[in-house]
């Protein structure tokens, strides 16, 4: 008998009994293929029994490649989910500790959640690290068999450990203190190694996020004088012009100041007083200022809310109260918006995601957009890439783009889709690429008297509360990138007869992989969706990045040809960005490895 249908024949005593050898047979030998076998059959089985899923033969192939320590590509809404369960309980059947890492907190608790009762089926102990997790709760969260987190806060966690050892975090130094039963040391840790790791949006989590390094920032520098010469650079900052003291590159985020902002930068600061003196330290604060004004903007890069700046994440839409800016750069955006400014913190440490990554012993993940990173995967984590096919064929209809002259215009057709689409009882998805945007259109829709609700930074408490109705019959969501990666929006029955989710997608991310994620919210297991763009002409990734084939565009008569080509130009921009951004994280990399070797005999500080 096939071991699946076998297992299916044990009452829960019997299947217990099972689960008990199973476990002795793969401490002893884990990577034997006929132990795994078993393994997946009862993970499978206690899945069945507890949450009513059994994972599908695709999922079963996804769950392979992970356990290999690979990047099983398989589409959005495939369960990907589920798959994690197959590997990360084996190993943890095996005494494996494993981390599932996830893109935000939001995940991390529904998955630790949805699947809790799987693992506890199988004798196995979950825990759950989020933003608001005390040091204790973590602890113990870490002592469990397996761990549900986001990946910046394990990030956070390792290097909170670090600390503890000074600068001299070698891995071998850890162990040392435990074999001498160091308590005091132990204690402090909160982490027990890096051993396994199953990273769901492998893509975002391995590669996007790992763009800017972690920081964490040590003693408070408080300095009284320090507001009023972030002030007075503000004030210098705003005597200058664009394009003759300074210039912008949106696409890589950057500000270079002319040889005429430098000399102006030199001229207004002469009577300033000492503070002012030093050549690179006034040229510094001046960009940085401009940085503040014409680089980060309110609902784009950042809240206002109770006196604070609270930083967006660019990825994931999402709130960063724990996050700042840094070298003054935090205080400036304050300044600029009239709130009460912090103190400027030392950073003590300072690590990529790349290096944090590298240190598993084991690593292996899942994502629905690995192809066009396949070869960065490799390069920089020795991972590959594996296709995994889908288990239903997919229903997602693409119903093609529209590209409005102006926003507002935009605006109204979005509007003008919506309404209709609602009135035939669809739900439909709205993306937007800031919590502005979404306000915006949400203004139009109430105009229209078009019932809706908006999923931003600004509503992120209710956002289980929000996805749990989007599904529902004539249901309208305006969502930012909080609705991208991972979001599963369940569909009412009524809804698949009337033709699924309808995604309209207004502004294209700075990302293909963003833009597919997106559309990922729909059609998903084989159910039927479409999905379309209203786009305009006026989208900053045309404005900012190509301007003069925007006014080139925008002379040509509103077609289809022409919305074709202004996709075409956008998806060029979002090419030439990604490009770039596998360059910073190149560079990001060797700096970072350059650092950790030359600083190896620092110290302590
Ligand atoms: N074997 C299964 N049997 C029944 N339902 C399943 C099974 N596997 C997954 N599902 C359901 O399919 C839906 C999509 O799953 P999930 O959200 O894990 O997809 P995903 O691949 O992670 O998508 P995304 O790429 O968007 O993150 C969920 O509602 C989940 O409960």
């Amino acid at each position: 008998m096939e071991v699946g249908a076998a297992l299916e024949t044990l009452n829960d005593e019997e299947f217990d009994d099972h689960v008990a050898r199973l476990r002795l047979e793969l401490l002893t030998r884990p990577n034997a293929t006929a132990a795994l076998v078993d393994a997946f059959a009862a993970i499978q089985e206690a899945a069945y029994r507890t949450i009513g899923q059994r994972p599908y033969p695709s999922q079963l192939f996804g769950a392979i490649a992970v356990y290999h320590g690979e990047i099983a590509e398989m589409q959005t809404g495939e369960g990907k989910t589920l798959t994690a369960v197959l590997p990360a309980a084996a190993a943890a059947l095996a005494g494996i500790p494993v981390h599932v890492l996830t893109v935000n907190d939001y995940l991390a608790a529904r998955d630790a959640e949805n699947l809790g009762p799987v693992y506890r089926r199988l004798g196995l102990s979950v825990g759950l690290v989020v933003q608001d997790s005390s040091r204790e709760q973590r602890r113990a969260a870490y002592a469990c068999d397996v761990v549900y987190c986001s990946n910046k806060e394990i990030a956070f966690d390792y290097m909170r450990d670090s600390l503890v050892f000074g600068h001299s975090d070698h891995a071998l130094l850890r162990h040392a203190a435990r074999l001498k039963c160091d308590e005091t040391m132990d204690r402090a840790l909160t982490l027990r190694g890096l051993h396994f790791a199953i990273v769901d949006e492998a893509d975002s989590v391995l590669l996007d996020e790992a763009r800017t390094p972690l920081v964490i920032s040590g003693t408070n520098q408080r300095n009284r004088q320090e507001t009023k010469i972030y002030a007075q650079a503000l004030e210098i900052a705003d005597a200058m012009e664009e394009e003759v003291h300074f210039h912008v590159r949106t696409l890589t985020r950057q500000l270079e100041m002319t040889a005429l902002g430098e000399t102006r930068t030199d001229d207004l600061a002469a009577s300033l007083g000492p503070a002012w003196a030093g050549r690179m330290r006034r040229r510094e604060l001046v960009r940085s200022a401009l940085v503040a004004r014409h680089l980060l903007n309110q609902d784009a890069h950042y809240l206002v809310r109770d006196d604070k700046i609270i930083i967006i994440d660019d990825n994931t839409g999402r709130p960063m109260p724990d996050r700042n800016w840094e070298q003054g750069l935090h205080q400036l955006v304050e300044i600029k918006e009239g709130v009460t400014p912090t103190a400027t913190w030392d950073p003590v440490a300072r690590m990529t995601l790349q290096r944090f990554f590298r240190m598993y012993h084991h690593i292996g993940g899942m994502t629905g957009t690995a192809r066009e990173v396949a070869g960065e995967l490799w390069g920089t984590y020795d991972l590959v890439a594996r296709k995994i096919p889908t288990n239903r064929a997919s229903r997602l209809e693409y119903l093609g783009a529209i590209v409005a002259d102006s926003i507002t215009e935009k605006w109204w057709r979005v509007k003008e889709r919506a309404v209709h689409l609602q009135a035939q009882g669809r739900p439909v998805l709205i993306g937007t690429n800031t919590v502005g945007a979404s306000e915006q259109l949400s203004e139009v829709l109430t105009a229209a008297g078009c019932v809706h609700r908006v999923l931003n930074a600004r509503q992120d408490r209710q956002e289980a509360d929000i996805i749990a109705e989007a599904g529902a019959q004539g249901a309208v969501t305006i969502a930012t990138n909080m609705a991208g990666r991972g979001t599963d929006i369940i569909l009412a029955d009524t809804v698949r007869d009337a033709g699924g989710l309808h995604i309209i997608l207004t502004e294209l991310h700075e990302s293909a992989r963003l833009d597919r994620q997106f559309f990922g919210r729909a059609g998903r297991q084989g159910d039927p969706g479409t999905y379309e763009i209203i786009a305009s002409l006026e989208d900053e990734i045309l404005v900012r990045n190509v301007p003069r084939i925007a006014a080139r565009l925008a002379a040509m008569a509103e077609s289809d040809y022409r919305a074709r080509v202004a996709i075409a130009v956008m998806r060029f921009v979002q090419w030439r960005m990604g490009r770039l951004h596998t360059r910073t994280r190149a560079d990001l990399l060797r700096m970072d490895e350059y650092e950790a070797t030359s600083l190896a005999f620092a110290g302590r500080n």
